[in-house]
């Protein structure tokens, strides 16, 4: 039992955070050594059991990671990215698994994980669960077998306290509709359309990004030509299947080389 790998969950107090805390908990391949939340927040000193509204179970949320990530040999984080580029050293200095479902970074900041993966392995993913990383493949494929006559448009809708657009997910969709047409998706990416815009350029891929209530995560690929489209949707109607993929990531982490990888590696979704 003690021999478990420990993990620690970072932003324990939030939606996936206590997602997460509840998937490592039910696990009996992997066990709960520590929960960070950012320095001032009111569950700080208390029993992580306590502040999720059950019995104490050991383990107390802290605000020092390095005290925190010294007992673990895998910190899952889904925060910010300022909170994930802060964690991706220290996580690499205590020798853990840093598994990243943390959104809405930056070039600059991916730069930086990427420095940190040279001597830890990091699992970053806009997307953890199954089905996306299914969908991102498929999407790949489709892009390759059409032509430019076919206009590809990603749309995203999430709840109202999303802070990060295009999603995540929408983005590692439209990375794959760019892979499989052999284009960069920086040269192409047209997103926050508003106001006279002009027309659509031929070989663009569109984002839109809707933001209501307590949506969870809807994903739509479409591929739209004059007389024919085909769209390809995935609808998440729980958070669990994020927290399940983040799950595995760090216990497949553990036997792996230093370097940057994602769900694709995990899940063993080559091309
Ligand atoms: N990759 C995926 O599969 C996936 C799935 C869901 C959400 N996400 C992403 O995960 C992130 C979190 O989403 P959420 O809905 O749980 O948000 P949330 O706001 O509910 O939770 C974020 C938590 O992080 C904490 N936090 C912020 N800075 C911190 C710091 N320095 N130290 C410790 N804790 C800190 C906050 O206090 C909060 O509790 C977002 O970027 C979101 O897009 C990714
Ligand atoms: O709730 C969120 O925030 C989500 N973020 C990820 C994204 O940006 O794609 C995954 C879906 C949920």
């Amino acid at each position: 039992m003690t021999d478990l790998p420990g993990i620690v969950v970072t932003g324990g107090s939030g939606r996936m955070g206590q997602m997460l805390i509840n998937a490592v908990k039910a696990s009996e391949a992997c066990k709960l050594v520590g929960v960070l939340e950012r320095s001032g927040h009111d569950w700080i000193g208390q029993d992580v059991g306590v502040t999720m509204g059950g019995a104490a179970i050991g383990v107390t949320v802290s605000d020092d990671p390095v005290e925190t990530f010294a007992k673990a040999q895998a910190v899952i984080d889904f925060t910010a990215p300022a909170a994930t580029i802060g964690f991706a050293e220290l996580a690499a200095q205590a020798r853990a698994v840093h598994v990243i479902g943390t959104t809405g970074l930056t070039e600059d900041d991916i730069a930086h994980l990427d420095a940190a993966a040279r001597h830890a392995v990091i699992v970053r993913a806009g997307n953890m669960s199954l089905g996306v990383n299914l969908l991102a493949k498929l999407t790949k494929k489709v892009a390759a077998a059409l032509d430019e006559d076919f206009d590809i448009e990603i749309t995203e809708a999430h709840h109202h306290h999303k802070v990060d657009a295009p999603s995540g997910t929408a983005l590692m969709l439209g990375e794959a509709a760019a892979e499989g047409r052999g284009v960069s998706l920086k040269d192409v990416s047209d997103s926050g359309r508003d106001g006279i815009t002009g027309a659509r350029q031929r070989g663009d891929i569109g984002f839109s990004a809707i933001r209501g209530g307590d949506i969870v995560g809807e994903h739509d690929v479409l591929f739209a030509a004059a007389g024919e489209r085909i769209k390809l949707t995935h609808i998440a109607t729980d958070r669990a299947i994020f927290a399940r993929g983040a799950l595995k990531a760090a216990l497949w982490g553990q036997d792996k080389k230093p370097g940057s990888y994602d769900m694709f590696d995990v899940l063993g979704l080559g091309d």
